[in-house]
């Protein structure tokens, strides 16, 4: 018989970035536990695939285009979420942009700065900030539950040369979720920040190749493999959960173990 706890039926989750790689196995977990599940993505054509995976579970689910660079869309598209489902009780800010194949930080212009800094670091703070502003609310009317989810990443600490915007987003993302966990902590929200090793998705494609994989990273994790996206569908269904309600401000590293040498 499955852990009840882990059953989350009549709770509702958003996933931003979520009809695609890791966003999108976070979001079936979750929907396989009983979730009702609300995705954010900014491609129709992937929303609408992503949909028809989720839809398999039987749950309640729901696909909305929205940028999260984009403060009012942002606003928009939580309160049309709110208004959907009822309510929103984890909030996964996931979408995320990266870009390794470039020249270094010497050559890095101030517009890619800004693009990653826009939707990893603005459209967290504004997709986290709309969750808490709702999650706070409910709290107010006796009605106590939330958890805050923030993708980050391996990057922060492990040195990701010529990444050195994408690194900064992931680690000022971590040092975020660790204040709100001590700000929110006495209206029974949680928040956690998931930081994935080097996980086979299109983004790592786009920013690495298979080939720097192959040759620079693998040497490095123990496990000889690439994570896969259903490697972070327990550790999401754990926190939407009952059972992680006194486990808050922490980050989870699912990297197979990776290490420099
Ligand atoms: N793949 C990895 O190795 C790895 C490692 C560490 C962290 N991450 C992080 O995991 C998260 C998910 O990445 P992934 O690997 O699944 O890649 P992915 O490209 O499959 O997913 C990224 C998602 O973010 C969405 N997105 C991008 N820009 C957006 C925007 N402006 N507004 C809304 N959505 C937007 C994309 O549409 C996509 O759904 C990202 O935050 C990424 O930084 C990935
Ligand atoms: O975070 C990412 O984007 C990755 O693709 C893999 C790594 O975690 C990272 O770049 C490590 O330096």
């Amino acid at each position: 018989m499955a852990y009840k706890a882990f059953d989350l039926s009549g709770r509702v989750a958003l996933v931003t970035g979520g009809n695609g790689g890791i966003g999108l196995a976070m979001a079936e977990a979750m929907a396989e536990a009983g979730a009702d599940i609300c995705i954010w993505g900014t491609s129709e054509a992937k929303n609408a695939a992503a949909l028809e995976k989720l839809a398999a579970h039987g749950t309640k689910t729901a696909a909305m285009r929205c940028d999260v660079s984009d403060e009012a869309a942002v606003d928009r598209t939580f309160a049309e979420t709110v208004e959907r489902f009822g309510r929103v009780d984890g909030c996964f800010a996931n979408a995320g942009v990266s870009s390794g194949k470039n020249a270094g930080f010497t050559e890095m212009t101030t517009e890619e700065w800004r693009r990653v800094m826009s939707i990893n670091m603005d459209g967290a703070f504004y997709t986290l900030r709309a969750a808490a502003r709702h999650m706070t609310e409910r709290a107010a009317n006796g009605d106590a539950f939330g958890r805050l989810v923030g993708t980050a990443s391996l990057a922060a600490i492990s040195g990701a040369a010529r990444n050195e915007h994408y690194a900064a987003t992931k680690g000022g993302l971590i040092s975020m979720i660790r204040a709100l966990s001590v700000e929110l902590a006495r209206h029974q929200i949680t928040a956690n920040a998931i930081l994935p090793g080097w996980i086979e998705t299109e983004m790592t494609e786009r920013s690495f190749g298979w080939d720097k994989f192959a040759a620079a990273v693998k040497p490095r994790i123990p496990a000889r493999r690439w994570g896969q996206p259903e490697d972070f569908g327990a550790i999401a269904v754990y926190i939407m959960s009952t059972a992680s309600s006194y486990h808050t401000g922490d980050t989870f590293l699912i990297d197979g173990g990776y290490f420099l040498f």
